[in-house]
Formats: structure tokens, C-alpha cells, sequence
């Protein structure tokens, strides 16, 4: 049986809206209190290898989302992790307490992706995304609404207010459940379930 203690939060958006500065801010914010940590999902997928191929036209390595799920799925079950990427519905429900989507204004987000030195089709998809609300959309399929939030991110006044925001929900969190949050399944849900599935 596995309890954790902290919250699981997701920190999605399109590419540039903060994903990563949110995430370092929030670890700042907890004093850097090591029963939490960032995952930066792109950096856990290169360092685990979890690419199996790599797109000319976007730009980009496609993840090889199974093997990349199985071990997040590990470090889930721990607890207190605050996960940065741009896809979110990917992940078991029982293991995700909040997920934060950031939004960003089309100039501001031109701005911040030239900057990178994106090519112009790579940089074109992510501002449509941006606009057609992809990745909003794809947390409002795939959790709860209750435990979906879109908060801007245009400046760092918007930063610093989510950041504290989010700071003051976790508190909450960690409050509420004292006695830990179990990802076992109730004894007599998992019986009837077996018994439905064996009909
Ligand atoms: N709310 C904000 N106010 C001002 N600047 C911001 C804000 N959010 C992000 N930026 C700036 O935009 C750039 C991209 O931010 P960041 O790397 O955090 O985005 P990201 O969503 O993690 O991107 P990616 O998905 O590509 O990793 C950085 O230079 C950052 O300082």
C-alpha cells in the first residue's frame, strides 16, 4: 500500500509560459524542503532515455510515453512532486492532487519563444495551441474540474500571486490529509470490481 504525505501537482501550458519558473519559484517557496521536488519532464526523459525518435520538422525528440510513464509513475507514488510539462493527462488521476495551467498572451509569448531562436513552424504551432487552449482543454478531459486552475502568466506579478497562491493550497493540502492519501483501492470497491469483471 503505498500513502503519501505531499500533493502531486501538474504545471502545464504551451512551451514558454512559465512552466519552469513557476515550478522553481514554488520549490523556493517551500524552502526547498527536500520531501518535494521539480520534475523538469524533459530533463527526466533525457537523462532516462526515453526518446524514440526525433521530429526534423518540429524540432523536437517524441517521447517514448510508456517507459516515460512507468517511472514517473514511481516517483508519483512518493508524493510532492511538482511536475513541469506541456502534457498533462497522461497520468494515472488517483496519483494527481491539482493541476496548474498557465496561460499566456500571444505577444508575450511570441517574444519569449524568439528569443529562443524557434523555427518559424515550431513557433507558429505553439502559438495556435496557445490560442485554441490545447493543453486547458486536455485538463478539463482528463481530472476533475474541481482540481483544474488556469492562472495567467504574463508578468512576474502574475508569477509571484500564482506562486503564493499555490503555496497556500498545498499548505491546505498537507493539512487536510495528515493521516496520508492511500492509492489503494477501498477492500470492498476492489471485490465488487473483480466480481463485475469476472461476469
Ligand atoms: N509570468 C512571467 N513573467 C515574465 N516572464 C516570464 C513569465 N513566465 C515566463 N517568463 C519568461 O519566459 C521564458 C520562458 O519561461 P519558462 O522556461 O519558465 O517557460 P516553460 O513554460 O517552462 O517553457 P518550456 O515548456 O519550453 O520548458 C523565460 O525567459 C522566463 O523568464
Amino acid at each position: 500500500m503505498t500513502v503519501r504525505y505531499r500533493p502531486n501537482i501538474i504545471i502545464t501550458g504551451t512551451p514558454g509560459c512559465g512552466k519552469t519558473s513557476h515550478c522553481e519559484a514554488l520549490i523556493s517557496g517551500l524552502n526547498n524542503d527536500d520531501s518535494y521536488s521539480h520534475i523538469n519532464v524533459s530533463d527526466f526523459a533525457k537523462e532516462n532515455k526515453c526518446f524514440e525518435s526525433y521530429d526534423q520538422v518540429l524540432d523536437t525528440h517524441v517521447v517514448d510515453e510508456d517507459k516515460l510513464l512507468d517511472l514517473l509513475e514511481v516517483e508519483l507514488e512518493k508524493g510532492g512532486r511538482i511536475v513541469d510539462w506541456h502534457c498533462c493527462d497522461v497520468f494515472p488521476e488517483r496519483l494527481i492532487d491539482l493541476v496548474v495551467v498557465l496561460r499566456s498572451d500571444n505577444s508575450n509569448l511570441f517574444d519569449r519563444l524568439s528569443k529562443r531562436g524557434y523555427n518559424e513552424i515550431k513557433l507558429q504551432e505553439n502559438l495556435d495551441c496557445e490560442i485554441m487552449e490545447v493543453i486547458l482543454n486536455e485538463a478539463r478531459e482528463g481530472y476533475q474540474p474541481e482540481i483544474v486552475i488556469a492562472l495567467e502568466s504574463n508578468s512576474a506579478e502574475d508569477m509571484d500571486e500564482n506562486v503564493d497562491r499555490i503555496l497556500a493550497w498545498i499548505d491546505n493540502w498537507v493539512k487536510d490529509h495528515q493521516d496520508g492519501v492511500t492509492n489503494e483501492l477501498d477492500p470492498d470497491l476492489k471485490a465488487k470490481l473483480e466480481a463485475e469483471r469476472d461476469e
